[in-house]
């Protein structure tokens, strides 16, 4: 009965523990408010030390510390007892362990060292695993038949990171092995000198048998005792990897001048700017400068790699201008709240997240606080074109957008989730996006990309009505879909190089004109 109800304990603090940690370490993830951390690799490997540490090291560390308690008392026990017969022996034997000890907790911490080192090779491990068996990587694999290649480069990482495990597990072997030798030669000599000791009449033979049990069990206790102190030594040195994520500092400036956000009233000037990913990297954005009026669209083009959706990422306060600033309202946005500034903003990003949740749920997390408001839900799925696909799904906007769960009351129905084809989803993305009706800020990047003539026309459509009297900013490469904004910048390079109305930048035959003739004719012929 009690090994049962300890192992319950036991169990249950574990799971307690981990939870705690499991929400903590996600908890802290959510409150990144820029993108950096996300892009920094070594930060990315010590989150997955984290989220492994978060897991284990708690429950190992209480593990460690009650056996720490158990393996004290049996040494203390058996120390006492040998030191009745021979104090000299048992310092010999506690002297001998100090070797052990040593050699544990420098294992403990090379061993802490090599998680550090695999943790690369672990999460490209991942991608590997998580490409071969995700479904939605499935078609290109097959189609190019990259499944051995991928396989053979996730053997590949496995390969390398159980080589050096098994370096560390032969070095821990050998070391291990000696201080054994070491340890049953000391015990071989405290035979002989109880045996000479017996000969001699100074010892009995009840003295003899005690003693060598004794040696064999103060050996073992302090041995056992070592072996804890130096587990619970690596799980502290990998809880450590876990406390350095839930103690990372903010990744923003905390603002020179707090200032609370108002309704824009004004407009959003970009002065200035430039950007660069990092210190060594090549700049981005070389001093743009464009301004925003309020109730105004803006339409921004330029060629791929121009710097359109990092233009966005710092209108989003994702990433911060490495020079010049971007103000609201005359207020430089970093004196903004991040969270502030985005309640007020609603944008479509041109690699938008499908969720595996339902239709009603894809759309509404656009504004999660509203998640459960149908008619909203509805208004921003016509608005995007995509009601008519919805309602025609078999549980219309609780159907699941996906068919990798299944949703538990409907587990016997085949129709339980739908594929949705690509420009569907991008509609999808779209309502998400309109969800945030009241905001000030619409950014829409690449909205109608994937959708088909009749789809973007009514898009397009929708959106210009939807954008009336609201700030956006339109990045698109249709070009026709951008003509009805207020006015049109194109980025050339990092740099705003033409701006005017359709007709102006026509009319003055730079880069726009050259580009919307280019795309007419591949409609028109020449
Ligand atoms: N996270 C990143 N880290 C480093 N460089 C990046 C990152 N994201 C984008 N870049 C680089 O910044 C440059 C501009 O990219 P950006 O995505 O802003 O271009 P874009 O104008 O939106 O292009 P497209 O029309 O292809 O969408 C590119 O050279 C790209 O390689």
């Amino acid at each position: 009965m009690l090994p049962y109800g300890k192992a319950y304990l036991r169990e249950e603090l574990d799971r307690k523990v981990s939870f705690e940690a499991y929400d903590e370490i996600y908890t802290t993830v959510n409150r990144f408010v820029t993108l950096a951390r996300f892009e920094d690799p070594r930060f990315l490997d010590r989150l997955r030390l984290a989220q492994e540490a978060g897991m284990s090291a708690p429950s190992e560390a209480v593990t460690a510390a009650v056996g720490l308690i158990a393996s004290s008392m049996t040494a203390i026990g058996f120390i006492i007892s040998l030191s009745i017969l021979s104090p000299v022996l048992v310092s010999a034997i506690i002297l001998s362990m100090l070797p052990t000890a040593l050699v544990e907790f420098s294992l403990s911490s090379q061993r802490a060292g090599i998680l550090h080192e695999i943790a690369p090779l672990r999460r490209r491990e991942f991608f590997y695993r998580d490409a071969i068996s995700n479904g939605r990587t499935a078609k290109e694999i097959r189609l190019y038949g990259t499944g051995d290649f991928l396989r053979q480069r996730m053997l590949e990482d496995r390969q390398s990171s159980d080589s050096l495990q098994r370096r560390f597990a032969r070095r821990r072997a050998r070391f291990g092995g000696t201080l054994s030798l070491a340890g049953a030669i000391l015990a071989g000599a405290a035979l002989v000198w109880a045996v000479h000791g017996a000969r001699s009449g100074t010892l009995t033979v009840g003295d003899v048998s005690m003693l060598i049990a004794a040696v064999a069990g103060v050996q073992h206790a302090v041995s056992e005792l070592v072996e804890t102190a130096a587990t619970a030594h690596h799980s502290l040195l990998v809880f450590d990897h876990y406390m350095s994520v839930v103690d990372s500092a903010p990744d923003v400036a905390p603002p020179v001048a707090s200032r609370p956000i108002t309704a824009l009233s004004h407009g959003i000037e970009i002065r200035d700017v430039w950007f660069r990913y990092s210190d060594e990297g090549p700049w981005v954005l070389r001093g743009v400068n464009l301004f925003i009026p309020h109730g105004r669209t803006v339409g921004l083009v330029g060629k791929n790699g121009a710097g359109k959706t990092t233009l966005v990422k710092l209108l989003c306060r994702f990433h911060d201008p490495t020079r010049g600033a971007i103000y609201w309202d005359g207020t430089d946005i970093r004196n903004i709240a991040p969270a502030e500034l985005r309640r007020r903003i609603g944008a479509v990003f041109q690699d938008f997240t499908y969720y595996d949740l339902s239709a009603a749920e894809n759309i509404g997390i656009g504004d999660v606080d509203r998640i459960a408001d149908v008619p909203r839900i509805r208004r921003a799925a016509t608005r995007a074109g995509v009601h008519d696909v919805i309602s025609g799904l078999p549980y219309g906007y609780e159907t699941l957008l996906t068919r990798v769960f299944f949703d538990q009351a409907d587990k016997e129905d085949p129709r339980t989730g739908v594929q949705l084809s690509g420009g569907q989803w991008q509609r999808i993305a779209l309502a998400r996006g309109l969800m945030r009706e009241e905001r000030d800020f619409l950014i829409l990047d690449e909205p109608t990309s994937g959708l088909d003539p009749e789809a973007e026309s009514r898009v397009v459509s929708e959106l210009t009505e939807h954008r009336a009297g609201r700030t956006s900013l339109l990045i698109t490469h249709r070009l026709g879909s951008i003509r009805t904004s207020d006015s049109i910048a194109v980025l050339t390079a990092g740099q705003i190089s033409e701006i005017g109305t359709h007709e102006e930048l026509i009319a003055s035959r730079g880069d726009y004109a050259d580009l919307f003739f280019m795309q007419a004719e591949g409609y028109i012929g020449s």
